[in-house]
């Protein structure tokens, strides 16, 4: 699903208009009936009490429009305009005037207005800024949004929780609402996905109201949010006389003493993906515990008991994965440079390998083109520099993802992968992933989907997929606390299959047979 900008979606907003010939209050009454179903779905009619708060742009049009249905289905519901501007806008006062039609008089809020009592188990409707929040909101209005807080009541946003930006995070953490749930209208805005922005909503759904399909589809995008329709079409299938000499062979060069779990976990991960072929190129310490561990695998091993010294194999593999458990000894970063200098392959580079090359940052240049790096935060801040925020750690890494021609995947709740100006934003993983070893599975998994020729773009974005889906399975069975990643790996073959599962529906029924008896 693409992200749009909030100026894409404005854009979108009036190609709907101009296609369907149609006026922006008609669209915004769609949004509104939009809303209404939802609540209207869960509540039944209920009488608990709906608090609607409502600026006075087109996000509180649509609270106002939505107080308006509301009111007609019987819903004991007070409105108030938070009066934070006199600018108010055409479809506002249009659906300010219907509601007066309806002898419904909301109450104004200003700067010192009482604030109205809110109860623990009512629903706060948050329409008061939009997308189009430009600048900080004035002090009184974030008291409000404390005071809404303070309430402990149920808030559902409207677009997006007032008080946050779409490109830009916010100073103050109390100027923004945190809402329980977001209704996003059409598509999901990148800051429900930042770890800086994605604080201010527990959830988010979107709500179609017909922006023009045709735009939607033909508008280009900078980040795309990937699910499993994304994924299908990405997926090769296994051809019938195909075998493991086409299924391609990875090599997981990393380890050190102490450190052999790792590559262990890295290269079954790399045979669980579907490669042919898996070897494995560690210090001579780590020769038994992989052949006892792990019978599937061969191993080559460095002269060098506890450190891999030099990086030499009359293999041909398809692809490298190097990084994991390999540490930073003297002899290692030596061995890096060798191997970086003559080698032609293509290559995953993860862990130590990661801050060896941040450390000697001369030895990028030497990676092959649309190498595939999986930092994690503390890694990439080493590759990168500091960055100011999340808007600015995005903006440093597609500059360094251009400049060393690399995929650079951001692990993180939800991993970014950025290649040439994109980012693919994953939907898939749970906090129980933040456990040791998830990260050399990662690796394997992503080196796996290389050797059975994926491009190496899509190999990290379908990688990073089908790993968050393999503990997401895979949690179903142990709880966070208890998941490890060799559960993660026991679930990698579940989650291609869960690639084709289909949706549990109920059974249809043709409109034109007679019902079974
Ligand atoms: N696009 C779509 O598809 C559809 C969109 N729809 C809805 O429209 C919403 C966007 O509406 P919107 O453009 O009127 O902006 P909104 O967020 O209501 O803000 C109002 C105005 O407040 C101002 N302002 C900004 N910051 C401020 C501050 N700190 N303190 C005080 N004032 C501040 C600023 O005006 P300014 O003062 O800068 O001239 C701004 O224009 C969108 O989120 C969705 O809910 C739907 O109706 C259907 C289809
Ligand atoms: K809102």
């Amino acid at each position: 699903m693409k992200i749009f900008s909030a100026k894409q979606i404005y854009e979108a907003d009036k190609a709907t208009i101009k296609k369907n010939n149609i006026s922006s209050n008609e669209l915004m009454e769609g949004a509104a009936v939009q809303l209404f179903n939802w609540l209207h779905l869960r509540i039944q009619g209920g009488p608990v009490k709906i608090h609607l708060f409502c600026g006075i742009g087109n996000n509180g049009g649509d609270g106002i429009a939505l107080a308006r249905h509301l009111q007609e289905h019987g819903y004991n519901i007070a409105v108030y305009v938070v009066n934070y501007s006199k600018k108010r806008s055409d479809d506002f006062l249009v659906n300010l005037d219907r509601l007066k039609d309806r002898k419904i008089w909301p109450e104004f809020l200003e700067e010192n207005s009482v604030l109205p009592e809110i109860g623990r188990e009512d629903i706060v409707v948050d329409a008061i800024f939009g997308i189009g929040l430009n600048r900080a909101p004035d002090s009184w209005v974030v008291n409000l949004f404390e005071h809404i807080q303070k309430s402990e009541a149920f808030v559902l946003s409207v677009d997006i929780p007032s008080g946050l930006f779409t490109d830009k995070v916010p100073k103050d953490e109390k100027a923004v609402i945190k809402a329980n749930h977001t209704l996003s209208f059409q598509v999901p805005k990148l800051v429900f996905f930042l770890p800086e922005t994605g604080i201010f909503t527990q959830q988010w759904e979107v709500l179609d109201i017909g922006l023009d399909p045709e735009f939607l589809a033909n508008t280009e995008t900078y980040y795309e949010l990937i699910g499993k329709n994304e994924m299908l079409p990405v997926y090769i299938p296994r051809e019938k006389f195909s075998h493991k000499g086409t299924h391609g062979h990875g090599l997981i060069v990393g380890g050190s003493y102490g450190k052999i779990g790792s590559v262990n976990l890295a290269s079954k991960a790399c045979l669980e993906t579907g490669s042919g072929l898996v070897t494995a190129y560690v210090p001579k310490c780590g020769y038994i515990p992989l052949q006892t561990n792990f019978p599937e695998a061969m191993v080559l091993t460095d002269a060098d008991e506890k450190y891999i010294t030099n990086i030499e194999f009359d293999i041909n593999p398809t692809v490298i994965g190097i990084g994991v458990g390999l540490g930073k000894d003297q002899s290692t970063v030596k061995a890096l440079d060798e191997f970086l200098s003559k080698n032609k392959k293509p290559l995953v580079i993860d862990a130590d390998a990661l801050n060896i090359l941040s450390e000697n940052k001369s030895l990028l240049k030497k990676i092959p083109a649309q190498s595939v790096l999986t930092p994690h935060p503390k890694e990439l801040e080493r590759l990168i520099g500091k960055w100011k925020d999340d808007f600015d750690k995005l903006d440093k890494a597609k500059k360094f993802s251009k400049q060393y021609d690399c995929i650079l995947v951001i692990k993180g709740s939800h991993t970014i992968t950025i290649y040439d100006e994109k980012g693919y934003v994953n939907t898939t993983g749970n906090p129980g992933m933040g456990t040791a070893g998830t990260g050399d599975v990662l690796t394997g998994m992503i080196t796996g989907l290389i050797t059975q020729s994926y491009s190496p773009l899509n190999a990290a974005v379908f990688g990073v997929y089908l790993h968050g889906r393999a503990g997401d399975i895979a949690v179903d069975k142990t709880g966070y606390q208890a998941l490890t990643a060799t559960n993660v790996i026991n679930d990698i073959g579940s989650a291609f299959i869960d690639l084709f599962a289909q949706p549990e529906s109920r059974p249809e029924v043709n409109e034109n047979e007679a019902p079974p008896e």
